[in-house]
């Protein structure tokens, strides 16, 4: 049987670090609720306008400034929920959304920080196309590199642990790895 998750686990990291993959990953192991923020947002959208669109589109419809604040409200709505150990995946912008509130996010679970290669994650927004963020520039790779630059301050200040990345692996061996860190480092 597997062991009990004891705290809310928050996953953060840079676009296409794995944090969808590896959350719902960890979330089967545990056999706890899996919730991505991207995911809510697509939700909160349809509710509120009727109509179903991937978070890619969402982000163009309401242009940066907009989708920051949508997506705060989001986050806050997700924080104010009465729920037990989960496990929680942020879209890769969250931690430096300045409408976030840092308290909210940092009461919101144990903060594992996906320190992944920029090299590889880049590969894979490459592979899954570029988002909008990135399409407009002449060197997309050199803006990815720019913005994770700048989130990355954000990202250390709500890390409770910080698992690097160096490598690609498959999904369901990155995952037990590290499971077996979440589970000593929560360890009381
Ligand atoms: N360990 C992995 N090995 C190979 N591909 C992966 C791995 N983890 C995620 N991916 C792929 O990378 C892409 C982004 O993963 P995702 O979990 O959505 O990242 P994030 O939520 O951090 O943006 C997906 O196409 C996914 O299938
Ligand atoms: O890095 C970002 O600013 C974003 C990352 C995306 O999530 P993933 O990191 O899960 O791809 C999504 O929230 C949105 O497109 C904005
Ligand atoms: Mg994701």
């Amino acid at each position: 049987m597997a062991e009990r998750l004891t705290r809310p686990l928050l996953f953060f990291g840079i676009k296409h670090c794995g944090k969808s993959t590896l959350g719902r990953l960890t979330a089967e192991h545990f056999g706890v609720k899996f919730v991505d923020t991207d995911l809510e947002l697509e939700s909160r959208f349809q509710m509120l306008n009727g109509c179903p669109l991937p978070t890619r589109d969402i982000f163009r419809e309401l242009g940066e400034e907009g989708f920051r604040r949508f997506e705060a409200e989001t986050v806050e709505a997700l924080a104010a929920q009465q729920a037990g150990p989960r496990v929680v995946a942020l879209g890769g912008g969250v931690p430096a959304n300045p409408f976030v509130e840092p308290e909210v996010l940092k009461k919101m679970g144990f903060g594992v920080y996906l320190a992944i290669r920029p090299e590889i994650a880049f590969e894979r927004v490459r592979r899954r196309g570029l988002p909008p963020f990135l399409a407009s520039f002449a060197d997309p790779y050199a803006e990815f590199l720019r913005m994770n630059r700048q989130r990355e301050a954000a990202y250390r200040s709500y890390a409770d642990l910080t698992f690097p990345i160096e490598r690609e692996e498959a999904a369901s061996a990155v995952a037990e790895k590290l499971i077996q860190i979440i589970l000593t480092e929560l360890k009381p």
